[in-house]
Order: C-alpha cells, then sequence, then structure tokens
C-alpha cells in the first residue's frame, strides 16, 4: 500500500513512526513538509522521502500520485487549500484521511472532486509508540472497505474506532487531547515529589512509569471485564490510608469537576473552530 502524508508534524509523524514499526515499509512512504529544513530533518529521522514545498512547488501533488491512502496532517486552516491543491492529482479510489481536529467532512468533500473517498480522523500522539487512539468518521463516498483498509493500517499503531461524524469533537476532548491531561499529572506527580525532597530525576521517573503502569493495568482489566477505572481506584484506597487522603484531597481542589470541564473545553473549542472555518470557506 502506498502512503502518503502532505505535512510531517507532531501527529503525522507519530503516526508514522507507529505504522513504521509495524507492517509499513519506508519505501512505500512519501511525506511533504513546508520548509526544506523540515524535510531534511524527518527524512533523516524517519528514513522516509520527504518532500518541501519550499523547493518544490509541486510537492504535494507529486506525493500523492499513485498513494493509495493520503493522511492530511498540517493545521486545521490549512487543510481545505491543501484538498483543493492536491484534488485534480488523486486517483479516484485514493483514499484522504484528515487528521485534522474541526474539519469536517463537508469541508474536505467540497475540496476534493466529486465523489472521492475521505474519511476524517482524530489521532492521539501515542500512536508513535504503538498505544494511540484513533477515532475514524467516514464520508458520504467513503466505502466500508476503505473504511476497514484505514482501521486496518491504523490498528498497527492503536486502537480504532469507527464513529458517527457528530461524536468526533467528543471523542477529541477525551483521547486526542487527553495525552496532555495524562503528562500534566505526571509533571505535577513530579513536582509535588520535588516539593518533599525527591530528586527531580527519580520524581520523572517515578511518576511517568506510575502513570504508564495505571494505564496499562487499566487497559488490560477492562479488556478481560475485571474491573474499570473507578474499582481500580478504590483498590489502591486502604481504608483510612494514605491514598484516601490523597483522593479526598484532589476532590478537595475539585480535580475530578476540573477533568470535565477540560474534556468539556477542547470539545467546545473544536466546535467554535468549525464554525470558523466554515465562514473562512
Ligand atoms: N498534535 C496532536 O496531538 C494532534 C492530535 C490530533 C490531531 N492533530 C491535528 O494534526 C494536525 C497537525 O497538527 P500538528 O500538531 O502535527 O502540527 P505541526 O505544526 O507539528 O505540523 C504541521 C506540519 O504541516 C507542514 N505543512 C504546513 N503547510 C504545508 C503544506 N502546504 N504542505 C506540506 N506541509 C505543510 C509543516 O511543515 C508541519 O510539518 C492539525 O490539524 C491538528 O488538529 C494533532
Ligand atoms: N491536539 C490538537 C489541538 O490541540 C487536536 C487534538 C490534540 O487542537
Amino acid at each position: 500500500m502506498r502512503i502518503a502524508m502532505l505535512g510531517l508534524g507532531s501527529m503525522n509523524a507519530a503516526i508514522l513512526s507507529g505504522l513504521l514499526a509495524g507492517p509499513v515499509s519506508r519505501e512505500d512512504v512519501v511525506a511533504t513538509t513546508r520548509s526544506s529544513a523540515s524535510a531534511a530533518a524527518r527524512a533523516e529521522e524517519l528514513g522516509v522521502e520527504v518532500l518541501a514545498e519550499e523547493s518544490d512547488a509541486e510537492a504535494n501533488r507529486r506525493a500523492v500520485d499513485g498513494a493509495d491512502v493520503v493522511l492530511l496532517g498540517v493545521k486545521p486552516h490549512g487543510i481545505v487549500t491543501l484538498a483543493e491543491e492536491i484534488a485534480a492529482s488523486l486517483a479516484p479510489q485514493t483514499v484522504v484521511v484528515s487528521v485534522a481536529a474541526a474539519v469536517d467532512v463537508a469541508m474536505l468533500e467540497s475540496a476534493l472532486r466529486d465523489g472521492q473517498p475521505v474519511i476524517r480522523s482524530m489521532p492521539n500522539t501515542p500512536l508513535s509508540v504503538g498505544q494511540g487512539v484513533v477515532g475514524l468518521a467516514a464520508g458520504t463516498h467513503a466505502a466500508a472497505e476503505q473504511v476497514a483498509t484505514v482501521q486496518s493500517l491504523l490498528s498497527a499503531c492503536g486502537a480504532v474506532h469507527v464513529v458517527d461524524e457528530v461524536q468526533i469533537d467528543a471523542l477529541t476532548g477525551v483521547s486526542g487531547s487527553g495525552p496532555a491531561y495524562a503528562f500534566l499529572l505526571a509533571e505535577h506527580m513530579a513536582a509535588g515529589g520535588v516539593e518533599l525532597g525527591l530528586d527531580p530525576e527519580l520524581a520523572a521517573d517515578l511518576a511517568a512509569a506510575t502513570v504508564r503502569g495505571a494505564g496499562t493495568m487499566l487497559v488490560e482489566h477492562r479488556a478481560a471485564g475485571t474491573a474499570d477505572a473507578a474499582a481500580l481506584r478504590k483498590a489502591v484506597c486502604s481504608p483510612n490510608g494514605t491514598t484516601e487522603r490523597a483522593v479526598d484531597a484532589l476532590e478537595a481542589h475539585e480535580v475530578p469537576a476540573a477533568v470535565r470541564a477540560a474534556v468539556a473545553a477542547s470539545a467546545s473549542r473544536a466546535r467554535e473552530m468549525t464554525t470558523q472555518l466554515r465562514d473562512e470557506v
């Protein structure tokens, strides 16, 4: 399968790292970036061909030539222009997958030729280590087998959920933006340890391994149907022990409500961005 990745920034590079550790060969990928410097750096880092728009105005059109799947990975404001730029160079059966927040299927389809298969996705950066999450929403012209092909491709580096497009903003609030919440938690667990006298490196190691271990444990128990997040949390809390006091402190500082507010704020910002992007089109 030939894959073109247009815009090889944080997100597309994370996906590509995950794919290259799995079933995808370097020879089957061509990517693009804006600047020649970032193209050279990404080519060196990932070992794939990377074309730079700065030095080759045809870079994106050349990259999609012969591609089975094209991943659009530029910022939301650049997606429609990029889709319009490559529209005439796409084969009719090439599946165009956008990873952008807020850019809806209607905007993508109207920028491409009539009938072009489109999938709107919402990935997250842990795809880079094979533990990501992706939401996929099929466009009007994406056949079930094309959605299944993209689902199977991305399943090599994470859990892929096919959802209705109306759910994508909520999914963004949970799993698209979610790694940032987990990293923030790890940052402040470590900082709390340092305030109590731990060496900073040790505190960061303890926090990172704890977040990873808790995440792995939660995924495994849910898969086995043996426990959910609340049950695992309660199992750490000995009656009148240390964790109970810690969780009381989290509740006193309204951390549960703050986390829900963060999920809602991400989804709400996605809706706001969609409105702004529609006004621009
Ligand atoms: N970062 C995340 O965690 C994350 C998660 C989910 C979705 N996304 C989505 O991914 C998209 C990219 O975000 P990012 O964080 O990777 O941004 P980024 O700035 O790291 O990457 C954008 C890339 O696009 C390239 N680019 C810009 N214009 C180009 C053009 N015309 N042709 C070729 N390349 C071009 C830039 O050189 C850069 O490499 C956004 O739409 C965002 O909504 C990001
Ligand atoms: N990062 C992108 C943003 O912050 C989309 C979800 C994760 O907009």
